[in-house]
């Protein structure tokens, strides 16, 4: 029998945990606040992120990371992405070259603009060839109640996408593989940001032929990039691409989509990030993706107009006129 280490206790990495320990496997869920790890080791449940759905026995909760990394076959990192970096350092002693480490996070490092698996890599150096990404349309109260759902696990090492596959694989989630991992990584990551927009869409009551138009422009926004950086274009047809990106734009569920209407209700982004726990990662990842759009030289005008509104008070009715009256262009142009 596989054992799993967790590393992240919000949302998605509890229903990992859920996932992996209702199928059996021991798996250790690691929380950086060791009284949140006491009270969910003792309520079996995790009340703050994802109330409601009881840890089968095989969940075990600790706030000692080594215990979360020793001697497990794969460790999954779920942090919010700019806390990634300074979690490594802390597994790094304890962790052996023989775990498999899959990031399930989505977003890109302020900064250094590395994607998750590219500062795995560069934190972990021993662990390089034994590293995934897993993403795609997964909101993890549909996957906690068990609704089907399906996942893309990436590696450039097809047989550890293969043995990730086959631990993370369930009854009612199905995981495909991809050697894409960068495609894969920018998918996740940049759906976010279109999931703010769509959320603001829908917050202007703006109607569902715009934010047809939203996700439609969105996808080519974030193909256009990911490609750029060297993924494959077809990456974003998949679940990771299209797939993510319409549940996040079309579900109250996703936080992103929650933030961007609250943004439309003319609520700033302190007042929004001040009164929630969750990360919704649209915001960091359209800076560190208008970053990364400038070194590629690629354009993207949503994201472009969706970070004056969250960093420079643009009024959102404003920022949809600006991509409204933009210069006439054919569909096809710059498209990838
Ligand atoms: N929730 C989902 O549906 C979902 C699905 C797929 C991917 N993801 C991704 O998973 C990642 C984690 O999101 P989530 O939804 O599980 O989190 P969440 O928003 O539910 O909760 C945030 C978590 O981050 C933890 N945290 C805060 N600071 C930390 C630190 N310094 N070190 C370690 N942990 C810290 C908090 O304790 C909490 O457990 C994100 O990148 C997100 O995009 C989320
Ligand atoms: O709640 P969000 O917006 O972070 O989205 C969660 C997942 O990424 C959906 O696949």
């Amino acid at each position: 029998m596989v054992s799993v280490g967790v590393i992240g206790s919000g949302a998605w990495g509890t229903t990992l945990a859920l996932l992996l320990a209702r199928k059996g496997i021991p798996t250790t869920l690691w929380d950086h606040q060791p009284a949140r790890a006491q009270q969910m080791q003792q309520q079996r449940e995790n009340s703050l992120f994802l109330p409601h759905f009881p840890f089968p026995d095989a969940i075990q909760v600790t706030a000692n990371i080594a215990e979360a990394v020793q001697q497990k076959d794969l460790v999954l990192l779920v942090t919010p992405s700019q806390k990634l970096r300074d979690n490594l350092r802390l597994l790094a002693p304890y962790i052996s070259p023989q775990t498999i480490l899959v990031s399930a996070s989505k977003g890109i490092e302020l900064n250094t603009l590395q994607r998750m698996t590219e500062i795995v890599a560069a934190e972990l150096p021993r662990s390089r060839g034994r590293i995934a990404a897993l993403s795609g349309p997964n909101l993890s109260r549909e996957v906690a109640e068990g609704k089907p759902t399906a996942a893309v696990v990436a590696s450039e090492q097809l047989d550890i996408a293969d043995q990730a596959r086959m631990i993370l694989t369930g009854n009612t989630f199905r995981v495909y593989t991809s050697h894409d991992v960068i495609g894969v990584e920018l998918g996740g990551a940049l759906k976010n940001i279109i999931a703010i927009g769509a959320g603001v869409n829908d917050g202007l009551g703006y109607g569902e032929n715009a934010k047809a138009a939203i996700i439609t422009r969105g996808l080519v926004e974030i193909s256009r990039l990911g490609v750029a950086a060297g993924a494959h274009a077809l990456t974003f047809s998949g679940l990771a691409g299209m797939g993510d990106l319409v549940a996040s734009c079309a579900s109250s569920l996703s936080r992103n989509q929650q933030l961007g209407q609250r943004l439309a209700g003319g609520e700033s982004l302190s007042t929004i990030l001040q009164s929630t726990r969750s990360v919704a990662e649209g915001v960091t990842t359209t800076q560190a993706a208008l970053q990364l759009a400038a070194r590629y030289q690629v354009e993207m005008p949503i994201a472009k107009q969706l970070s004056l509104v969250l960093f420079e008070d643009l009024n959102p009715h404003q920022a949809v006129t600006e991509l409204m009256m933009r210069d006439p262009k054919g569909e096809l142009e710059g498209f990838i």
